[in-house]
């Protein structure tokens, strides 16, 4: 009976296993008739070497030397708006990693419900409980209040070098609203602008808010990136012009720049395309994207300090401050995830990456 059971099982196991190949060999031949028509494959061009962007020479070049004359606040002074009932992860995995990385100050503007959590996981947050949800606000009382949360965040504006806007927002419309009126102010006062998460939902129903704005940098997933692609090119991804369609997107959207998360990371202002290619980590836990976007706004500011000191002699290319920032968080991040993954192996979460964060850095640039 066992003996019969075990050759019914095998039967079964085998002809998974011939179906499994023969679908495999399916895909592969049609691979080969792509590579064949096209001569590169859509995914090693995404991978194509001309294109990598050379991320250690231009983490060195950005990130300030550790000089006693220096003040508090130098180094960067990074807000986050997001983190709301439900989400309270998200913002602090960015505010986190730009102190992490070396940013001076890190505030998070979330709402009242989120901001006790937020505190009490780092003491080094600064948290406004400011944000509103719909099922707090009357009806009639929504214009004061939208006005008062604008107010709130309006009086810190200028002392920021980056806002990142959306890890853990969500997607109540009356929140959306003001954040909105907080970005117009921000992009009034020339305050850089990252946009991730919940606020890429955002932005891709209002597209105005960062449309022609150089300082600001979309940072995509998977599915944010279809939905922009959908959204402003009216068609579907295109993995085998993955270049040319980044251009394009970034170009229609009047020259943003777009970090397009993935196997590799793909970055273009319009005008140029760039990779970062380098290893990271198998795990995809929750909250990469999050470091992510903490730290291409701690980069971002430091690469804008540093073309400002260098009046333009920058030994590095490309120069756009948005494109080297989103390089550097992209190359450390990557770097970080697989450091944290030798030790933590299938355990590795995102709390381990970012303890990897400063070590990375320092490989790199040794801080004395
Ligand atoms: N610890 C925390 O607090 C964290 C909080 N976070 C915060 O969560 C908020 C939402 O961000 P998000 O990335 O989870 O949202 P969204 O992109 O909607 O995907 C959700 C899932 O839906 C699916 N899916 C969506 N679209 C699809 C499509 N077109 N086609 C197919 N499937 C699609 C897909 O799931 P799947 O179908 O693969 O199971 C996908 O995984 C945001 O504020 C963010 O900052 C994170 O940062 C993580 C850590
Ligand atoms: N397939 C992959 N292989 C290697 N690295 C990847 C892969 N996909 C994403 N990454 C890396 O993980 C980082 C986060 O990307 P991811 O797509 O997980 O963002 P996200 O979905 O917004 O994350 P979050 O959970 O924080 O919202 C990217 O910068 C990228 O470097
Ligand atoms: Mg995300």
């Amino acid at each position: 009976m066992l003996v019969k059971h075990g050759m019914n099982h095998l039967t079964v196991l085998n002809s998974a296993r011939n179906h499994k190949l023969a679908t495999s060999l399916a895909v592969l031949r049609r691979q080969q008739f792509l590579t064949r028509v096209l001569g590169v494959r859509g995914e090693d061009r995404m991978q194509d070497p001309k294109f990598e962007a050379d991320a250690d020479n231009i983490l060195r070049a950005i990130t300030p030397v550790l000089d006693p004359t220096r003040h508090k606040g130098q180094a960067g002074k990074i807000a986050v708006i997001g983190g709301c009932r439900e989400y309270t992860g998200a913002p602090y995995f960015a505010a986190i990693s730009a102190l992490k990385i070396g940013a001076d100050l890190s505030h998070v503007f979330c709402t009242k419900d989120a901001a006790s959590v937020i505190k009490s996981y780092s003491p080094e947050l600064i948290v406004h409980p400011v944000l509103e949800e719909s099922y707090s606000v009357g009806d009639r009382d929504k214009d004061h209040i939208s006005r008062n949360v604008v107010a709130e965040v309006d009086k810190w504006m200028e002392r920021f070098d980056c806002l990142v806007v959306g890890p853990g927002l969500g997607r109540d419309p009356f929140l959306l609203d003001c954040v909105s009126e907080i970005m117009k102010q921000a992009r009034q006062s020339n305050v850089p602008i990252v946009v991730d998460g919940d606020g890429l939902f955002l932005v891709t129903n209002s597209l105005e808010l960062v449309s022609g704005y150089p300082l600001a940098i979309l940072t995509p997933n998977v599915y944010e990136y279809k939905r922009l692609v959908q959204k402003v090119l009216n068609c579907e991804v295109n993995d085998q012009d993955a270049h040319g369609q980044l251009l394009l997107l970034a170009k229609q959207i009047g020259g943003v720049t777009i970090l397009r998360k993935g196997k590799s990371d793909l970055v273009s202002d319009g005008e140029i395309v760039k990779s970062v290619s380098i290893y990271g980590s198998p795990r995809r836990c929750g909250g990469q994207g999050d470091i992510l976007s903490g730290s291409v706004a701690v980069f971002l500011s430091w690469a804008r300090q540093c073309i400002l000191a260098d009046e333009g002699n920058l030994s590095i290319s490309p120069t756009n401050p948005t494109i080297l920032g989103c390089i550097a968080g992209s190359a450390l991040l990557r770097k970080a995830a697989s450091l944290a993954f030798e030790n933590r192996k299938r355990s590795t979460l995102t709390t381990d990456i970012i303890e990897c964060l400063g070590i990375s850095l320092e490989d790199i640039c040794p801080a004395c």
